[in-house]
């Protein structure tokens, strides 16, 4: 077994298993279901994804990614898959990905996948509100802070996506000649979500991914002034996680 990565859940090694090379996600973390909900998000998603191969509570095995270098075309096939993954849709937004848990994680802290009829229905009570309440219990952000997270949020009408839900850079595996989307939090949600998770910390070549997505499926007018709303989410989930230093963007995106 040898380490070839780790976070915040656990290692991955690459290993053989059944006479071929495989990566293997160990949880050094004891999170109820999340081997399970990773495990369902990857089969989910279907594209661009490491097959799972056998999974339990304690481990996933999986395909094994070859390392290589972020390029320009790779990062455009990359922004088609993604395309094609929103497409294959979800029942509702909020839903858990087919056959996947209903609690399941984000990062290190508990993510629930809760059925709702809107989009900024499910927004609000179950990608604001939870983590608003979190870093407010664990002293991260005020109780007059709190209170700027306590508005609307609205973005196009458009059918619930299937999304990867945790699109952060680190979560783009660039491999030989191609990228492949690892780690996700699926669910049903807005597909302008994924897109500026991917831009919140930077991505090598995001303007190619972003080009050959809206190429492919356009988002509705006016996405640019929607972005710091999508990352109100995964901002307070690290205002939440990992303290104040997430707090004053966190606060600039919902006043946005
Ligand atoms: N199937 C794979 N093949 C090759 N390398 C992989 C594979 N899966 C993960 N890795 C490597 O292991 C690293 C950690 O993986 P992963 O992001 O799934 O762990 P994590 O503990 O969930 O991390 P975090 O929650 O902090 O994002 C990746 O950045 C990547 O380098």
């Amino acid at each position: 077994m040898i380490p070839i990565g780790s976070g915040a859940s656990g290692t991955v090694y690459r290993t053989t298993w059944n006479n071929r090379t495989v990566a293997v996600k160990e949880r050094t973390v004891p999170e109820r279901n999340g081997a399970w909900a990773e495990a369902a998000s990857l089969a989910w998603l279907g594209t661009a994804v490491p097959e799972v191969f056998e999974w339990d509570e304690d481990r996933i095995v999986m395909e094994y990614l070859d390392p290589g270098e972020p390029d320009e075309r790779a990062a455009e096939e990359l922004g088609r898959a993604l395309a094609e993954i929103h497409a294959k849709g979800a029942a509702k937004y909020g839903c858990p990905p087919e056959e996947g848990p209903r609690d399941a994680w984000i990062g290190p802290v508990p993510m629930r996948n809760e059925e709702c009829d809107s989009w900024a229905e499910f927004y609000a009570s179950h990608r604001v509100e939870p983590y608003v309440r979190m870093a407010v219990d664990r002293g991260h952000l005020s109780h007059e802070e709190a209170r700027v997270f306590d508005r609307s949020w609205e973005a196009p009408d458009e059918p619930p996506a299937r999304v990867h839900g945790d699109l952060w850079n680190g979560n783009v595996h660039w491999g030989r000649d191609r990228a492949w989307l690892i780690d996700p939090a699926a669910h049903g949600g807005h597909r302008e979500s994924d897109l500026a998770m991917l831009e919140l910390f930077g991505c090598p070549h995001l303007e190619r991914v972003r080009g050959a997505y809206l190429e492919v499926a356009p988002f509705a007018d006016g996405w640019r002034d929607r972005v710091a709303l999508h990352q109100v989410f995964p901002l307070l989930v690290h205002v939440a996680a990992f303290g104040r230093s997430y707090t004053e963007r966190a606060l600039a995106a919902a006043r946005s």
